[in-house]
């Protein structure tokens, strides 16, 4: 439904040029909900701005249902821009008019009656369980129901995408599932396609099914949620990875406490990280049984990708060095993703850089 081809976006600021997005390449099917993840500066904003053109890229071409966005006149950009809804991390409500009053605004220049425009401004505001605020101006709102209101509003023109610009980031925990959880069930209950770009893989995992890595002002990564967390190739998804499972403070904590897992010869720190049902305990059985090899698990932990098990483990393995091996190669055979932790060297950003993989 929507191709990015070739994107470019540069800045170009007195002397200097900023290349905020760099050659990136991106196909969204109808259905999808896409996650953009990447740290402050990596891009990502500017990037989704130009799915709707709110920033017109220097270099390639938007395909928004078979239509090149940049070839189209003023008049065709707006009746296309209807089909494209976006929320961001302040709302952007119009703080002098009630709830009702921002979601009938979308409406104004639409052909449906006084009477029509009130049963959809209704029952937007039922959709996104808002009902009993319609009086309300958006000071006396929390974070998640401005949200929800900004939600309503890009909602009005039945848009077939919606843009989230780390719609999420100015929200409590409880909160941002709360709104992850709505925007999920508009996804399925609508078929709106949603783009949400992130600097948190958790919100990711909480909802995508597709997701891009951006760093640079490049797409370095990109692949269906399950493979991105089970097979991931760059560093950089490899840190959002454990970050979202939490395993970077656990490699923290067992840092600090060396004598959790003291180097020598004969045991080697190891993260290990599967998908499904491989269930841990007998591989873990099996390493001792079919290669004399001891396993100390320091940490686990398990996550669900789109109702998919998915756990990670530190582990201490423990016996000969030609055993430890052919126990690592079993595991792989297994499916196991296996990430040797270096533990010899002394500082912590050395050892985050793990070896190994795959
Ligand atoms: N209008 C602009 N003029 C000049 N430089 C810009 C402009 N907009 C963005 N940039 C620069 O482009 C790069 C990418 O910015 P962008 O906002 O897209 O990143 P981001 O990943 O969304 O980060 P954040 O989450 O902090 O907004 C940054 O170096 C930024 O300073």
């Amino acid at each position: 439904m929507l191709e990015l081809k070739n994107i470019d976006v540069v800045f170009r600021q007195k002397k200097e040029e900023i290349r905020a997005v760099s050659d990136v390449s991106l196909t969204i099917n109808k259905g999808d909900v896409f996650g953009i993840v990447g740290y402050s500066g990596a891009g990502k904003s500017t990037l989704v701005r130009v799915i709707n053109l709110l920033q017109r890229p220097t270099g390639g071409e938007v395909i928004f249902q078979g239509k090149n966005l940049l070839s189209l006149t003023p008049r065709q950009l707006r009746e296309e821009r209807k089909k494209i809804g976006m929320i961001f991390q302040h709302f952007h409500l119009m703080m002098a008019r009630t709830v009702y009053e921002n979601v009938d605004f979308s409406l104004k220049y639409t052909s449906l009656s006084k009477k029509q425009r009130d049963e959809k401004v209704l029952a937007l505001l039922e959709l996104v369980g808002l009902s009993d605020k319609k009086e309300t101006y958006p000071s006396q709102l929390s974070g998640g129901q401005k949200q929800r209101v900004a939600i309503a509003r890009a909602l009005a023109n039945d848009p077939e995408i919606l843009l989230c610009d780390e719609a999420t980031s100015a929200l409590d925990p409880k909160t941002t599932q709360q709104i992850l959880a709505l925007l999920k069930s508009l996804n399925q209950k609508l078929g709106v396609t949603i783009v949400l770009i992130t600097h948190e893989m958790q919100v990711v995992k909480e909802i995508c099914n597709r997701v891009a890595v951006m760093e640079n002002g490049q797409v370095i990564e990109q692949n269906s949620l399950i493979h991105i967390f089970s097979r991931p190739q760059q560093a950089l998804t490899k840190d959002f990875i454990r970050t979202a499972t939490h395993t970077d403070k656990a490699l923290e904590t067992i840092l600090q406490h060396p004598s959790l897992a003291k180097p020598d010869q004969q045991s080697e720190l190891v993260e290990l990280s599967y998908l499904g049902e491989s269930a841990s305990e007998p591989l873990i059985a099996q390493l001792y049984s079919k290669f004399q090899v001891e396993t100390n698990i320091l940490y686990g932990n398990i996550e669900f990708l789109q109702q998919v098990p998915f756990g990670t483990l530190i582990v201490v393995l423990k016996g000969q060095r030609t055993q430890r091996q052919k126990a690592v190669a079993y595991l792989k055979e297994q499916q196991v993703t296996v990430t040797m932790l270096r533990r010899d060297t002394a500082s912590e950003p050395a050892l985050l850089k793990s070896i190994g993989g795959g």
